[in-house]
């Protein structure tokens, strides 16, 4: 069953985050739902605009309408991730996508504030959640740098006037973290007060993590003895994820992490299967590994085990 972003955060505020993760393909969309469904968990499917020209976004569309249909039970929402202001609206009219980020925070205040409230007012005319964005995260954004440093997290009171003026339904803060498998050089922790102080300035207003993958450091080494070079990265402490719902994070977004799954199943296959070529039977173990990623990720998040609480109350 598809809901609106509100509609999940609405039941998590305060107690659990929501998992947001990115997906591309069929694969990818089946150890989603199927790790889901394992852990009893409510979960936000994010198509990057990226995603949406991977294959083509009606391939992905209809992968997740199938998705829907093998497992019955899903409660989830369909989220633009990075949206700029026409790819807004072409979600918006699809009658698929139930929510909607547009992230306008490399413009100006108030041209982030105009054009937020645009989308806000045609996603909300149609029962669409709107996500915005404030502040830029650390390290790469987009094609955004960023140097290190406090210079760029979300401000406070900046937050609560923006939120006020747009109408938007969650806001996506800048607390420290940044996209990618290079997150931190130094120290490895969230800027909790930053979060605190938002939270006293807008309580019980949804918050968003970007950048929460957690680069496991057992996958990336495994990548490495199987032939990757992927040196120097560190991700977000999971266990930083449930304290951080405790002050308001409602949706924490990972894309990495499932990449580098993907990564791992690949090159230890081919590495021990060198004359393989068929592509199936490592497909086959990327869902399960997925499924089980995505499964105990609910259980850090506190998703876990909230599906039939959560159908119970939007039957209200
Ligand atoms: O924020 C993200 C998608 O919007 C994903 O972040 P990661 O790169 O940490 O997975
Ligand atoms: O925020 C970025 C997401 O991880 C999506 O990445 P992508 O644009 O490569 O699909
Ligand atoms: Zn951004
Ligand atoms: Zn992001």
């Amino acid at each position: 069953m598809i809901v609106t972003t509100a509609q999940l955060f609405k039941h998590a505020y305060g107690k659990y985050a929501v998992g947001a993760y990115n997906i591309n393909n069929a694969e990818q969309a089946m150890g989603l739902f199927k790790g889901a469904i394992q852990s009893q968990a409510p979960f936000i499917i994010q198509i990057s605009k990226g995603a949406r020209k991977y294959t083509d976004k009606r391939m992905l569309e209809a992968v997740i309408r199938a998705a829907a249909e093998i497992f019955p039970d899903a409660i989830f929402a369909v989220h633009l991730d990075h949206g700029d202001e026409e790819t807004c609206y072409d979600c918006i009219n699809s009658g698929f996508y139930s929510s909607v980020m547009i992230d306008a925070s490399h413009d100006p205040f108030d041209e982030n504030v105009a054009i937020t409230k645009r989308v806000t007012d045609a996603a909300h005319a149609k029962g669409i959640s709107v996500e915005a964005e404030l502040g830029m995260l650390g390290g790469v954004e987009e094609d955004i740098k960023v140097e290190e440093g406090n210079a760029c997290l979300t401000d406070p009171a900046e937050a609560e006037k923006f939120v006020k003026l747009t109408g938007c339904d969650s806001l996506a803060c800048a607390i420290g973290t940044s996209h990618g498998a290079f997150k931190f050089k130094g120290k490895q922790s969230l800027h909790f007060d930053v979060l605190q102080k938002i939270k006293s300035r807008l309580p019980g207003f949804p918050l968003v993590m970007h950048g929460s993958s957690s680069v496991p450091k057992d996958e990336v080494d495994r990548i490495n003895a199987a032939g990757g070079q992927i040196a120097g990265s560190m991700g977000v402490d999971p266990n930083e994820y449930l304290p951080a719902a405790k002050l308001g994070v409602t949706k924490v977004n990972i894309d990495t992490d499932g990449r580098l799954v993907w990564t791992r199943v690949h090159r230890e296959f081919f590495r021990d299967k060198p004359g393989d070529f068929d592509f199936r039977p490592p497909g086959k173990i990327f869902i399960e590994e997925y499924a089980k990623f995505i499964a105990g990720r609910n259980v850090l998040l506190g998703s876990a085990n909230q599906l039939a609480d959560l159908r119970q109350s939007l039957a209200k």
